[in-house]
């Protein structure tokens, strides 16, 4: 089997992109945003109180007749950014893009945080981290893709994520017709159950291409690409009136400045992200100050390949054994 379903920016910035799933029987329609840095497939539910939601589609469990409570398990988890949300489980018929699990683990929200509650296009997260990473207790759940694989046509995955527009995933096939010339692949390190690689090195603007080794995450959940602080003031020195704000945390320049564009390097294929995606957004609406899609992973911990970077490629989540990454130009 395969599915494929678009992945829809939720605001003019492409803070996050959702796709249409369904749940349930009748099926239940919500749009939730895939992410590749965590395990858990969580919805705005009928269990989330009315004072936490505003505007999200709710999955009502009492109103599928295939829903399944999971007697005795509870989630709780926290984001990196610090937002989190808790709640039960139930099991119920999932399905991206015509690609359906039948009882896939489906998180029903009790408890959201304040960041989940403002954005209303958003009705919660499907996990596509590895199943290590899920919270649920006393029994952890497997993801939708760890799920589907035993039907796929091929164990794999595909992220096509763009600049202010509509791109797609697609679950099972690699769509010749969404890259051209060859995939590049780099092995996965799975621990700690991220999407864990290494870059084989970068160049600002026109500069020469350092090669260094840089482990990171690839992923689709985050909204930017952090990288280590070096190579981070090293892109930004070229860029006239730039600093790093510790009001705004991080860094920012004048909205008319010209960005030099960022090039990665997967094995020894070259990506480049244009300028136009490092020039992120306006601190706030009427400001001629913006703040910049790279930024230092210091605070971290980690590396973190979002997607400012995921969208300058077509990325292939490879689930063969060992797990690989690959990178096509589009
Ligand atoms: C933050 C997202 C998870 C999320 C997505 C969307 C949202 C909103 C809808 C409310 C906008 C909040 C949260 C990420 N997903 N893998 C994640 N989940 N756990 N770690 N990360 C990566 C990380 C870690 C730290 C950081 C960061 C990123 O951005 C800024 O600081």
């Amino acid at each position: 089997d395969t599915g494929s379903a678009a992945a829809v920016p939720i605001n003019e910035v492409d803070i996050a992109y959702v796709t249409p799933v369904t749940v349930g029987t009748p099926p239940q329609t919500l749009m939730l945003d895939l992410d590749t840095g965590s395990s858990d497939l969580w919805v705005f539910s009928s269990l989330t109180p009315s004072s936490q939601v505003r505007g999200q589609e709710i999955y009502s469990p009492a109103k599928s007749s295939t829903s399944k409570l999971l007697s005795g398990h509870t989630w709780s988890i926290r984001y990196g950014d610090g937002s989190g949300s808790r709640g039960t489980v139930y099991t119920d018929n999932f399905t991206i893009g015509g690609l359906e699990v039948e009882s896939q683990a489906v998180q029903t929200a009790q408890e959201v945080s304040s960041s989940f509650t403002q954005e209303q296009s958003l009705d919660g997260l499907v996990g596509l981290g590895f199943s290590t990473l899920n919270t649920v207790r006393p029994s952890s759940q497997l993801t939708f893709f760890d799920n589907a694989r035993p039907k796929l046509d091929e164990e794999v995955f595909t992220a096509d994520l763009k600049y202010h527009a509509t791109g797609s995933y697609d679950f099972g096939f690699i769509d010749r017709a969404k890259y051209t010339g060859n995939i590049t692949y780099t092995p996965v390190q799975q621990s700690p159950g991220y999407w864990t690689h290494s870059l084989s090195g970068y160049a600002v603007g026109s500069g020469a291409f350092q090669s260094t080794q840089i482990q990171g995450i690839s992923d689709t959940g985050t909204t930017l690409l952090y990288l280590p602080t070096a190579i981070v003031t090293a892109y930004y020195r070229q860029v006239q009136g730039a600093q790093n704000s510790q009001y705004y945390g991080g860094y920012v320049f004048p909205c008319s400045s010209t960005l030099p564009t960022f090039t990665f390097g997967i094995e020894g294929a070259r990506f480049t992200i244009p300028a136009s995606y490092i020039n992120y957004t306006r601190i706030s609406p009427t400001s001629s100050t913006c703040y910049g899609g790279l930024q230092s992973s210091s605070g971290l911990g980690i590396n973190i390949f979002g997607d400012v970077a995921l969208k300058a490629a077509f990325v292939v989540f490879s689930g063969t054994n060992p797990p690989r990454i690959g990178f096509g130009t589009k």
